[in-house]
């Protein structure tokens, strides 16, 4: 299982990053309260160390411009978080992560995953469904998850990609129900917005426990 670090904006955040077994780093370029810019991205993509990827988090942003950041700031992966479309991210020249908002109180709205399950072998770039909470019409570093039993067996489905609300203390439940092959965490390893070392640091013990336990 891989391991994606979202809404990094700081170089002391890069830092920590580099520390730790981390597969994947998360800029957001869509507007949030950790939105950076493309020259703070680039300068931050450059200090990573080998083996961290860049992802680029966009919502509803022309394939167009997001093709013109993936060249400006060294993006490899870019994360889908809107509406976008199948055609969409037959534009996008690079790998793509679709994010399917999941409301936290109508499982109903997982019904739309069969369209991307369908989408999937037909786009080369499209390497993974990520699921992730939507509040109240809010979707992207809502600090919540949704019931994980709703989404039970889709691993086996799909490449499955889970976010919302991940923290140390739930990590190894959500591991253990839904087997995903990615994990995204956010908010549940931030102190006052910055990412901090010592929950990082946690969660990565965690992860270890229970893939030691399998
Ligand atoms: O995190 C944001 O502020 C954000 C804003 C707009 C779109 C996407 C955003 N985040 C995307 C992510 O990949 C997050 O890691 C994911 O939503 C999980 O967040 P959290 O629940 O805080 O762990």
């Amino acid at each position: 299982m891989q391991v994606k670090i979202c809404g990094i904006k700081r170089m002391e955040e890069v830092e920590i990053l580099n520390r730790y077994p981390v597969d994947y780093a998360g800029f957001i370029f869509a507007a949030s309260k950790r939105q950076v810019t493309p020259e703070q991205a680039g300068v931050l993509i450059a200090r990573l160390r080998p083996g961290i990827t860049p992802v680029g988090v966009f919502v509803d942003e022309s394939p167009q411009r997001v093709n013109d950041l993936v060249r400006e700031c060294g993006l490899e992966v870019v994360q889908l978080h809107g509406r976008e479309s199948v055609e969409d991210i037959r534009r996008i020249k690079a790998r793509v992560w679709k994010t399917i908002p999941v409301d936290v109180e109508d499982p109903s709205s997982l019904e739309i995953l069969e369209s991307w399950e369908a989408a999937l072998p037909k786009l080369p770039n499209l390497e993974g469904l990520l699921l992730d909470a939507r509040v109240g019409g809010q979707s992207g570093g809502t600090g919540k998850a949704f019931p994980w039993s709703w989404a039970a067996g889709l691993e086996e489905r799909f490449p499955l990609f889970l976010a919302g609300g991940l923290c140390p203390e739930n990590i190894r439940e959500a591991i253990r129900t839904l087997h995903p092959a990615l994990v995204d965490v956010n908010s549940g390893v931030e102190t006052d917005l910055l990412k901090d070392e010592e929950k990082i640091r946690r969660l990565f013990e965690e992860i270890d426990k229970e893939e030691k336990d399998r």
